[in-house]
């Protein structure tokens, strides 16, 4: 049990930034400072939180004293800190700050880790420094650690899930209640879910930037930011929604990153999913990731991705984690260890299903065409659609001046199909194509 009467050479946390996640966390540590310093098994204690307006309105109200503008100062005086500033600077040189001076640091700053972790991680190493980030991919889901530790004596060969929570809850809302999109991203705003500029979450740069520190956990070698193949949902409209349902999918934005035998594909984008898909059934701003390794098999890791409490969770675990190695140091992992044999290889390498959604001309011949252009890239077709006639202003059309097709492949390589597209939009009988998108109906 923790003594009644905490001693004052406790260790001592320093929390940089107290937003949405950041509040919370000075909420924890100041309310159940007892229960974190016997889950430790040392006294911890809160001695500073470094915020831009002293003044601004806060979900929890920090007390006064602990209240500083001087994060630099903070940071050269605790033995942890907490970085929940986000974006790169000033939050990328006050954790190397911490980092070279030896002080642990927690972070759950996705968008610097997948450009400068593998930096800051040779930094700490050289310093003996701790630095945990379990907060940076799926929010409150354990996901990191089972990745780097419990999973460190088997090989995963892919993960895949549903990472970013504004845009689960966008899409989520477009699909269930016919939600127009800027409604729904105002909502995930309100509730504390996306990142201070939104644009992050909707062109998916966070998913992006969790797929990159994701794969360089699960396969041992260096991935970054600019290695993920990155397309977000900002051009996914209510149209691909309904026809989507209509087909019996459910569109999500997925981040897939895949080993080959010569490297790994890392890719987010909007993908249609079988309504009975598992990953179909993330509502909301949940999360959902699939491991797959050779000798565990399939496992899959579901909880809440974003919110300020839900995220503070991860974070605390990291707290306690790291201030409990402070009193009793023990090996770290040696980080990438796997390198030499794993790239980042081009979206072209990628396999999957599409769909592709076209506006055709209404006569003779014409699926007949459109059959043979994907014959000739050795795309096969797993089945095709013809919804009825293409409607002017909500009116349907007289049937000759044109119908819809919509076709979902069987696996076909990125580069085939990116050929095949460009061919389709060349045939006098396809009006438009309307939207391709990839289909995953695997786990
Ligand atoms: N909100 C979530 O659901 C969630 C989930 C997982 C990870 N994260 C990550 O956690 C971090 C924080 O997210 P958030 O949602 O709390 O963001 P937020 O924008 O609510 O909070 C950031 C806070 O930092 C303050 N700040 C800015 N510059 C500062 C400076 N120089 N010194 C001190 N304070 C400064 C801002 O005023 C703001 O209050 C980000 O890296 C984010 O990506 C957020
Ligand atoms: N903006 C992020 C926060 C959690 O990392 C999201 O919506 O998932
Ligand atoms: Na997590």
């Amino acid at each position: 049990m923790a003594p009644a009467t905490l001693p004052e050479d406790a260790i001592t946390i320093g929390l940089l930034g107290a937003g949405n996640v950041g509040a919370q966390v000075a909420r924890t540590l100041v309310e159940e400072r007892e229960l974190i310093s016997a889950r430790v098994g040392t006294p911890v204690r809160l001695t500073g939180v470094a915020v831009r307006d002293p003044e601004a309105p806060r979900d929890w109200k920090i007390p006064g004293e602990l209240i500083t503008t001087d994060a630099e100062a903070l940071v050269d005086e605790v033995d942890l800190v907490v970085e929940l500033i986000g974006g790169m600077e000033p939050a990328g040189e006050l954790i190397e700050r911490a980092l070279r001076r030896g002080a642990a640091v927690v972070t759950g700053n996705k968008a610097l880790l997948a450009s400068r972790g593998a930096e800051l991680n040779a930094i700490a190493a050289e310093t003996g420094a701790a630095l945990r980030f379990e907060a940076s991919v799926g929010g409150a889901i354990p996901i990191l650690r089972p990745v780097e530790e419990s999973l460190s004596g088997d090989r995963i060969t892919k993960v895949m899930g549903i990472v970013n929570g504004t845009t689960n809850y966008i899409l989520d809302q477009m699909d269930t209640t016919g939600a127009a999109f800027d409604d729904a991203l105002a909502e995930a705003q309100k509730l504390g879910y996306a990142e201070a500029d939104p644009t992050a979450d909707v062109e998916g740069h966070d998913a992006a930037a969790k797929a990159a520190i994701l794969g360089t956990l699960a396969f041992h070698a260096p991935f970054s930011f600019d290695e993920v193949y990155c397309e977000g949902i900002s051009a996914v409209t209510q149209d691909d929604i309904e026809a989507a349902a209509a087909s019996g999918y459910v569109i999500k934005l997925l981040a897939i990153a895949e080993k080959q035998a010569d490297g790994a594909v890392l890719r987010v984008h909007p993908t249609l999913l079988p309504r009975t898909h598992p990953l179909a059934s993330v509502r909301g701003a949940f999360n959902a990731v699939f491991v797959v390794a050779e000798n565990a098999g399939e496992l899959m890791f579901y909880g809440q991705g974003a919110g300020g409490l839900p995220t503070s969770s991860a974070i605390m675990g990291d707290v306690v984690s790291v201030a409990r190695r402070l009193r009793t140091p023990v090996a770290e992992s040696p980080g990438v260890s796997d390198a030499v044999n794993l790239a980042p290889l081009p979206i072209e390498r990628a396999t999957t299903q599409y769909y592709i959604d076209m506006d055709v001309a209404d006569k003779e011949g014409v699926i007949a065409e459109i059959a043979q252009v994907l014959a000739a890239h050795r795309v096969s077709i797993e089945s095709m659609r013809q919804p009825g006639s293409v409607t002017v202003e909500g009116e349907v059309e007289d049937s000759d001046n044109g119908a819809k097709v919509q076709i979902v492949t069987h696996l076909a390589s990125e580069k085939d199909l990116h050929e095949t597209v460009q061919e389709l939009r060349d045939l006098d009988v396809v009006k438009t194509v309307n939207s391709v998108l990839r289909v995953e109906v695997e786990k």
